[in-house]
């Protein structure tokens, strides 16, 4: 879990306050404040606003949905982001007990850290990532 606290000036609107990223998690489930500001890249790869409502959350999964953060106003502005996450050293794979031949595994076996490396690399495609551990037929 984290809290994010941007110190938001009048100098700054319409600056980034955190640059276009996809989280490292599995799932994270965000918890806005009442300061705008979150932008996510749609499927035609343009930033939208966030315009999100008190009480509700928004959530990336896995490499889908870049976004980053821009200074709409000069006021503190705070978020609140619970992630899940692997170890470094963590391998995700299909529990044995769920694979069998009517229930073939889809994907390999995959090292978390490739998918944080994987994140960094600046020609990644958004949501590309799975496909590159597609199972053996
Ligand atoms: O503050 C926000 O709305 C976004 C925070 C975020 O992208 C993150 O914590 O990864
Ligand atoms: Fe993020």
């Amino acid at each position: 879990m984290r809290l994010n606290v941007y110190d938001l000036k009048e100098e700054t609107i319409g600056l980034p306050a955190m640059c276009l990223h996809s989280d490292s998690s599995f799932l994270t489930v965000l918890l806005e404040g009442e300061v705008n500001g979150l932008e996510v890249v749609d499927q035609t790869r343009k930033l939208v606003a966030v315009h999100s409502q008190p009480s509700t959350f928004v959530a990336f999964i896995g490499d889908v949905g870049k976004h980053r953060v821009i200074c709409t106003q000069a006021a503190p502005r705070i978020s609140i982001s619970f992630s899940v996450v692997s170890p470094r050293d963590g391998v995700v794979v299909s529990p044995a007990p769920l694979v069998d031949e009517e229930h073939p595994r889809i994907y390999r076996s995959v090292p978390y850290n490739d998918y944080r490396e994987f994140r960094r690399t600046p020609s990644s495609l958004d949501g590309n990532f799975l496909s590159l551990y597609q199972a053996e037929e």
